[in-house]
Order: structure tokens, then C-alpha cells, then sequence
């Protein structure tokens, strides 16, 4: 017999076939995962569950007793409690590298859309506005040449200063647990405080992982510090800020703009303040949305599912302590 495998929410087509040769299949896509009796039905027998943003807590694992792999398709893994898994002998797994440069593509390119006011005046333009000589108000702040603050100089957040440091010849500050000496060396970068960043960047780019540490880390006061002037960009987790806060930092002028990948709830409420305020660009958490980079990811955690289910050690395996270590 077959072995019963949910797929939630996001696995890219071609890998759903692959399993579907070996495994016996179920797609869950945009259901609430706390009250769909038949996702419940499955969840009873599955062995293993692949996908996207599903939160795997001790409510959910108590209704499935025969789990041996939760295979997430992203980095991030706030999504899974990873303490309650392992206590269980359930392994968790996630495709680190090989998003890297896809999402440090996608938050450099929200950088420069924000400095330049790109969305603002593509609607400016197609609206019909561009009659005459462009005034001086609707011109953008440079990139090139900037301070770039970096929290979270991980994999993405190196990629995202090597594009800044060779292509845009930004200073890069950068904030993180543990210092980079080689980051320090290919990129110039300097390591900081937190409240030294703040106060030096004309842009201060977020892209550490939700964890118990840094869940609301960017609140009031670190906008305060920020310059006036400052863009703040998050490629995260929404939960890593304090949504509020960065709602009045921008409406009381305390920092200029924004640009943001990601919000407190996905999707966003669209009576969020943050989507009328033409300072703010904004995008459906599209970090690692490329159709190369989505098919890597699942083909990736399709491996992870296979060895998971085979007996074997899968290669992303997410040790119990890992968020603790850099
Ligand atoms: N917007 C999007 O679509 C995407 C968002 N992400 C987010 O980016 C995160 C980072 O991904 P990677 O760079 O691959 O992970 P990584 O593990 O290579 O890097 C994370 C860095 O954050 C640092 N860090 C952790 N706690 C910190 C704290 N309290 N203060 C300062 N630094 C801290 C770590 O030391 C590490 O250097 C993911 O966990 C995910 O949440 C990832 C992919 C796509
Ligand atoms: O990989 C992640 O963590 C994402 O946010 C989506 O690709």
C-alpha cells in the first residue's frame, strides 16, 4: 500500500505528479487546517506532510498519530514547532540556499523601487498624469552610494550585500549574531550594534528568521532611532516587527518609506493602513517566487519528504537546536 502524503498549499505541479507515483496523495490548498474534517480524515493516516505555511503545533500533531516528516517548501520554518516535532521523533526539514539569490533579487529590487517611487509612478503614468515637464516632487532618493544596514546577515542578507557592495557601491552595516569576518572582507562590510545601525543607514533591510528572539524586534523605539530619512525594508517574517509602530513611524514622519515582502497577517487585510500610503511598496511575499527557483524548492523538498519516508537521514534535516546557533 501506498504511504499517505498530504500536500499543503503550495508544491509546484511537476514534483505533485512524481509523488503521486509513489505515494498515495491528498492537496490541501487555502482550507483552515483547524477545522476541515476532511484534511483531518487524512492528517489521521498521513506519514508525511510537504508544503507551504502550514502551522504544525501540538494540536495539530495530536491528530496525527502516524507522522514520521513534516518537509516544509521554504527556509523560513516559524511555521513548525520544531521542540513538539522532535519530542515526537518527527523529522522537520526546509530548502535553505538554493532561494538565496532569488529572494536577495526580489528585496534588492523592492529597495530601489521604494528609493525611486517606482509602483507610485508606474500608476502615475498609465493614469494619464505625465503631461508635462516632471516636478521635482515626485523625484526619488539615490541607492548607489548609501548606507545600507543589513540585520540578519545570513545567506540572503550576504546576497543582498553583495549585490549592494559590486553593483550599487554601498556601505554596508550589518547586524547579526555572529560577525562574518568574509563578509567583512568581500563586501567592506561593518559590523554594528543594533542602535548603531539604526541611527547610520539610509536603509535598513530586515532579513533575519521569526524566531522566540527576534518576534517583534523593529518596534517604536528602533523607528525612532532610524533617520528621518530612512527606508525600511523587510523581507522576513511580518512578526518581526511591530506592524503598528511602523504604521505610525511613517505616518508621523519619523521614517520616510517603506518597502515590504511580508506582513503580521498574510494575506494582508485590505483595509490595512499600510496599502494607502503611497511611501509604502508593497508585495505578496513573493521573495522566492521565480518559476526556476519554485520548482528547485520543491524538487528539493521532495527529496527531503523521500528520505524522510525511506528510512534515510534527509539531506535539510532541522536540528532541534538550530535557531538557538547561527
Ligand atoms: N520574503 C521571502 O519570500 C523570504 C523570506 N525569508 C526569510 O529570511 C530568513 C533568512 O533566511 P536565510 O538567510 O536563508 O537564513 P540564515 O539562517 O542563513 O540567516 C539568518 C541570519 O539571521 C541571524 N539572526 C538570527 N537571530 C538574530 C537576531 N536575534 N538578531 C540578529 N540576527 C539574527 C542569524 O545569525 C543568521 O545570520 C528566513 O528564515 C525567512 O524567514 C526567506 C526566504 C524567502
Ligand atoms: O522560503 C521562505 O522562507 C519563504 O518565505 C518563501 O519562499
Amino acid at each position: 500500500m501506498k504511504k499517505k502524503v498530504i500536500i499543503y498549499n503550495r508544491l509546484e505541479q511537476p514534483v505533485v505528479e512524481d509523488l503521486k507515483e509513489r505515494y498515495d496523495v491528498h492537496f490541501f490548498k487555502n482550507i483552515d487546517p483547524k477545522t476541515n474534517q476532511d484534511f483531518f480524515n487524512h492528517l489521521k493516516e498521513a506519514e508525511g506532510i510537504i508544503g507551504l505555511s502550514l502551522e504544525v503545533d501540538k494540536e495539530l500533531l495530536d491528530k496525527a498519530p502516524h507522522l514520521k516528516i513534516v518537509s516544509n517548501n521554504s527556509v523560513g520554518y516559524n511555521n513548525l514547532d520544531i521542540e513538539e516535532l522532535s519530542k515526537r521523533n518527527i523529522m522537520a526539514t526546509n530548502t535553505p540556499g538554493i532561494l538565496t539569490d532569488t529572494v536577495a533579487d526580489t528585496i534588492f529590487g523592492l529597495l530601489i523601487s521604494t528609493a525611486r517611487r517606482m509602483p507610485e509612478l508606474d500608476h502615475w503614468v498609465k493614469a494619464g498624469n505625465w503631461t508635462g515637464m516632471l516636478e521635482t516632487a515626485y523625484f526619488g532618493t539615490d541607492v548607489h552610494h548609501k548606507t545600507l544596514g543589513i540585520i540578519g546577515m545570513g545567506r540572503i542578507g550576504q546576497a543582498i550585500a553583495k549585490r549592494a557592495f559590486h553593483g550599487f557601491d554601498m556601505n554596508i552595516l550589518y547586524h547579526t549574531r555572529t560577525k562574518k569576518p568574509e563578509a567583512e572582507q568581500q563586501y567592506n562590510a561593518s559590523y554594528c550594534s543594533m542602535d548603531e545601525l539604526l541611527t547610520q543607514s539610509d536603509f535598513v533591510c530586515l532579513m533575519t528568521p521569526l524566531t522566540p528572539e527576534t518576534e517583534q524586534l523593529i518596534g517604536k523605539r528602533e523607528f525612532q532611532l532610524m533617520k528621518k530619512s530612512a527606508i525600511f525594508i523587510n523581507g522576513s517574517r511580518g512578526k518581526t516587527i511591530v506592524e503598528q509602530d511602523l504604521i505610525d513611524a511613517l505616518q508621523n514622519g519619523e521614517i520616510a518609506a517603506a518597502g515590504l515582502d511580508v506582513f503580521e497577517k498574510e494575506p494582508v487585510e485590505p483595509n490595512n493602513p499600510l496599502l494607502k500610503m503611497k511611501n509604502v511598496v508593497t508585495l505578496p511575499h513573493i521573495g522566492s517566487s521565480t518559476y526556476e527557483t519554485e520548482l528547485k524548492m520543491s524538487q528539493l523538498a521532495a527529496r527531503n519528504l523521500d528520505a524522510g519516508l525511506n528510512g534515510d537521514r534527509p539531506p535539510n534535516l532541522i536540528d532541534s537546536n538550530v535557531w538557538k546557533k547561527d
